[in-house]
C-alpha cells in the first residue's frame, strides 16, 4: 500500500459528483468511523487543486528562507484587534517548539500582514484560504450528518467565518539534542486541515502509539478539534497529534475552521438528555478556552499537568 496506508483515507469525490447519494453515504460512514477511531483522516478528491497546494508550500518555504530582518517586516503592527496576532511570529529561542510561522485571517477582515517577497505568496495564500473554507463548510455538513443532527444545525451554530485562520509553519531541522517541533496537543477548534511538504514528522496518537501522517502529494490531513469532541459528548474524538522534527527544514500549512469566541460550547442534547446520558463536559464560552490555551503558550506551566486541555472542563 502507498505511504500513509495505516491512516484512514476518505475519498470525497462523491460530494463533487451530481446525484451520487450512495457514494456520499459511504464517504460519510468512512468519516464517522475515522472520527470514532482516530479523530483524524486523510482526504483525497477534496476539491483543492494539488497545484495550488504545492505552490503555496513552495512560496511559503521561499518566504521562510529570507533573512530574519526581511521576515520581521511581516510582523503585525502593535494595537491591532485580531483575535490572535496575524503576520509573522518566531517562537522565542527558549521555547520548546522550534518553529516560525505566518498567520492569516480571512483577507476581507484586513488583519493580514503579507511579506512583499516572494512574489505570488499573497495570492497563493488567499486562494488556499478560500478553497479550505469551502472544504471546511463541506466537511461541517458531513459531520452534521455523522452526528445525526438536524439538517443545517452546525451551519447555523457555526455560521460566522471571521474567527477562522490559517498558519504557514516552518520547522527548523532537528538537532542532536532535541527534535520537538510541536508538542502533543489537540486542536481546540472544530476542524483543521493540514498540508505538508515531503519531509514528514506529523504524528497522531492512536491507542497509545504514535502513527505517522505521512506526506502524500495532493492529499489533506483532517483533524477533528475539541469543539466537535465536546458537542458530541466524546462520540467523535479530537486527534492528539504532534510534529517531530527531522534533520531537514519542514513546511506545512494548517487551516483552522474555528467558531465565534462568544459561542457557548457544551454537549448537545442529542448526545445527553435525549438519550439519557450524562454530559461529560461543563459548558464554556469558546473564548475562555482559547485564552487558557493561549496562556499555555505565553506562560508555559512548569508542571505538565497544569497545561490546560479540554479535560479542564471534564465532569
Ligand atoms: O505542521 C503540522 O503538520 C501540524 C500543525 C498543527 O498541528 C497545528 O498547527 O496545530
Ligand atoms: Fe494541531
Amino acid at each position: 500500500m502507498a505511504a500513509g496506508g495505516a491512516f484512514p483515507v476518505v475519498d470525497l469525490a462523491p460530494f463533487f459528483a451530481e446525484g451520487d447519494s450512495s457514494g456520499r453515504a459511504r464517504a460519510t460512514e468512512a468519516v464517522l468511523e475515522a472520527c470514532r477511531t482516530h479523530g483524524c483522516f486523510r482526504v483525497v478528491n477534496h476539491g483543492v487543486p494539488a497545484e495550488l497546494m504545492a505552490r503555496a508550500l513552495k512560496l511559503s518555504a521561499a518566504f521562510f528562507a529570507l533573512p530574519d530582518d526581511e521576515k520581521a517586516r511581516a510582523r503585525q503592527a502593535e494595537g491591532t484587534v485580531a483575535p490572535v496576532p496575524a503576520g509573522y511570529t518566531r517562537q522565542p529561542a527558549h521555547s520548546a517548539d522550534k518553529r516560525e510561522y505566518v498567520l492569516v485571517f480571512d483577507p476581507k477582515l484586513g488583519f493580514n500582514e503579507y511579506p512583499t517577497e516572494p512574489a505570488g505568496f499573497r495570492e497563493a495564500v488567499e486562494e488556499c484560504y478560500a478553497k479550505f473554507t469551502e472544504l471546511g463548510l463541506l466537511l461541517q455538513e458531513v459531520l452534521n450528518e455523522c452526528m445525526g443532527l438536524p439538517p443545517g444545525f452546525l451551519r447555523d451554530y457555526n455560521g460566522d467565518r471571521d474567527f477562522d485562520f490559517m498558519v504557514a509553519h516552518h520547522y527548523f531541522p532537528a538537532t542532536e539534542e532535541e527534535n520537538y517541533g510541536l508538542r502533543a496537543h489537540e486542536d481546540g477548534n472544530c476542524i483543521t486541515f493540514i498540508i505538508q511538504d515531503g519531509v514528514g514528522g506529523l504524528e497522531v496518537l492512536k491507542d497509545g502509539d504514535w502513527i505517522p501522517a505521512e506526506p502524500v502529494d495532493g492529499s489533506i490531513i483532517v483533524n477533528i478539534g475539541d469543539v466537535i469532541l465536546v458537542l458530541s459528548n466524546n462520540r467523535l474524538k479530537s486527534a492528539t497529534h504532534r510534529v517531530v522534527r527531522k534533520p531537514a527544514h519542514r513546511h506545512s500549512l494548517a487551516f483552522f475552521l474555528n467558531i465565534h469566541g462568544d459561542k457557548w460550547i457544551e454537549p448537545l442534547p442529542e448526545f445527553t438528555t435525549k438519550i439519557g446520558e450524562a454530559p461529560r463536559y461543563r459548558g464554556f464560552v469558546f473564548n475562555e478556552y482559547q485564552q487558557l490555551r493561549m496562556r499555555n503558550k505565553t506562560h508555559p506551566p512548569s508542571r505538565p499537568e497544569d497545561v490546560v486541555h479540554i479535560t479542564h472542563y471534564a465532569i
